[in-house]
């Protein structure tokens, strides 16, 4: 088993190159199964959920290459509507074959996802939105089998729930349909913005995308074509709260700032100097004090889950109490015990955790229990005293992109090793 051995080594200095997000180059890749011509995808993290994505996307019928950060596909006729639950059960993401699956083809069959560490997490809005499209739904053996008699049908849909990867499935799957489909409370996330960009330069009609209503006008067929993914804002975050802690100065660079300003927000407020251009985001935290900050997280464009854990972090060793509150997913504290067998003091009240602040951490072995939990523990040990050993890295994996050699390009010490 792999595991990230981190050793506190001051503060974080220098550039870090932003990689595409994996919450945008995932949807983007299952909307590519929509289209019956190649199809050019630039800025495609490496990560292990684009590696499932690319297996799901195979075995589906896609003819897939890759040079460097660039993705070809073309699927030209789908040769299987079955997603696995082998692959399935490593990215609840594959979800979003189910939709454009469906839509192409008339029939999918996708392995229920199933809850995972940071909470139960449901698909009952995805498959509600379909059949109100006119599928048919059946759900038996661990397995959604979806089928529609001819193409999908125009709907208005009102989502219970603000659902990103949910809007996202209903967007792709309404592309082919017969009519117009119009999403209420759709999530407005800018992952959603970047997927509907992307249908559109496909040969798609998305309007409305980054609002709470979307509209899609059903196509007969979507073309191809190329498109470059969006930065990733939570990659982004991730590396700016490092470089707080740390108290460092640290430039992301080929991000985007107007995709943070929630995050910015808060870093400011807990007194973090932040200068930014059109592509570039710098903190400095150099002789300047942390103060722990309260935080809520909600849909966009209100503070992300994705950037909870982090801030967890930061507030356990930033000056004063503050609290986190997450609204999202039901147990989303994971962290928060190893954080504490770091030294933190920290307070789990439902789902709030209070943080009582200026804790100086101590190096110790910790279990990563979900991606940005995992994150939360590398950056915990970035500033502990001694070494810290954060084991189940893979969660790591899926979505940060060559994390250990950006974490070394700033100055830290970070080692992974087998074990
Ligand atoms: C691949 C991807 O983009 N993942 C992101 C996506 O996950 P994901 O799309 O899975 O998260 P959702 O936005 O769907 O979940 C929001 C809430 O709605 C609930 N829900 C969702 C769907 C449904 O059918 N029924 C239901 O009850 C979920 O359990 C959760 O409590 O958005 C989350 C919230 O910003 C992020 O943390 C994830 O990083
Ligand atoms: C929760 C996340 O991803 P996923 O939805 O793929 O589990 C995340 O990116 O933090």
């Amino acid at each position: 088993m792999q595991k990230l051995v981190v050793t506190g080594n001051g503060p974080l200095m220098g550039d870090v190159k932003i990689s595409g997000a994996k919450n945008a180059a995932l949807p983007i890749l299952f909307g590519s199964i929509l289209c019956t011509d190649p199809v050019i995808i630039r800025n495609v993290p490496d990560l292990n959920d684009i590696a499932t994505t690319v297996k799901l996307l195979t075995g589906f019928g896609s003819t897939i290459t890759r040079d460097a950060d660039t993705m070809s596909l073309s699927m030209p006729q789908i040769a299987s509507h079955v997603a696995p639950y082998e692959l399935v059960k490593t990215m609840r993401a594959s979800i979003l074959a189910l939709g454009p699956i469906l839509a192409r083809q008339g029939q999918a069959r996708v392995s229920l996802p199933g809850g995972c560490a940071i909470g139960a997490r449901p698909v009952n809005l995805h498959l509600h939105g379909l059949q109100l499209m006119g599928a048919d739904i059946e759900v038996a053996e661990g397995y959604i089998h979806a089928t529609v008699d001819g193409r999908l049908k125009g709907a208005t849909i009102q989502m219970d729930m603000v659902s990103v990867t949910g809007t996202e499935n209903l967007m792709m799957a309404a592309t082919l349909a017969e009519g117009v489909t119009v999403i209420e409370n759709a999530a407005r996330e800018p992952e959603v913005v970047d997927l509907a960009m992307f249908l559109n330069e496909m040969g798609a009609s998305v309007s409305g995308a980054g609002t709470d209503r979307i509209v899609i006008e059903g196509v007969e067929s979507l073309s191809g074509g190329e498109y470059a993914v969006q930065p990733d804002r939570i990659e982004t975050g991730t590396f700016l709260v490092a470089a707080a802690v740390s108290g460092g100065k640290v430039r992301c660079t080929h991000t985007d700032p107007r995709l943070l300003d929630s995050v910015l927000a808060k870093l400011r407020e807990a007194g973090s100097h932040i200068e930014f251009g059109d592509d570039w985001i710098e903190i400095d935290q150099r002789d300047r004090q942390l103060t722990a900050v309260d935080i809520t997280t909600a849909p966009y464009p209100a503070f992300p889950t994705d950037m909870q854990a982090q801030f967890t972090v930061l507030n356990a060793v930033a000056l004063g109490t503050a609290m986190i509150t997450e609204n999202i997913f039901e147990n989303r504290f994971m962290h928060v015990p190893e954080l504490q067998r770091m030294g933190a003091s920290i307070e789990l009240k439902g789902h709030t955790a209070i943080s009582k602040g200026s804790a100086a951490l101590s190096g110790a072995e910790v279990m990563a229990t979900d991606l940005r939990a995992s994150a939360c523990l590398v950056i915990a040990g970035l500033i502990a005293q001694g070494q810290t050993k954060v084991d189940r890295i893979y969660h790591l994996d899926r979505g940060y992109e060559h994390i250990e050699d950006k974490l070394k390009g700033v100055g830290a010490i970070v080692e992974r090793i087998n074990e």
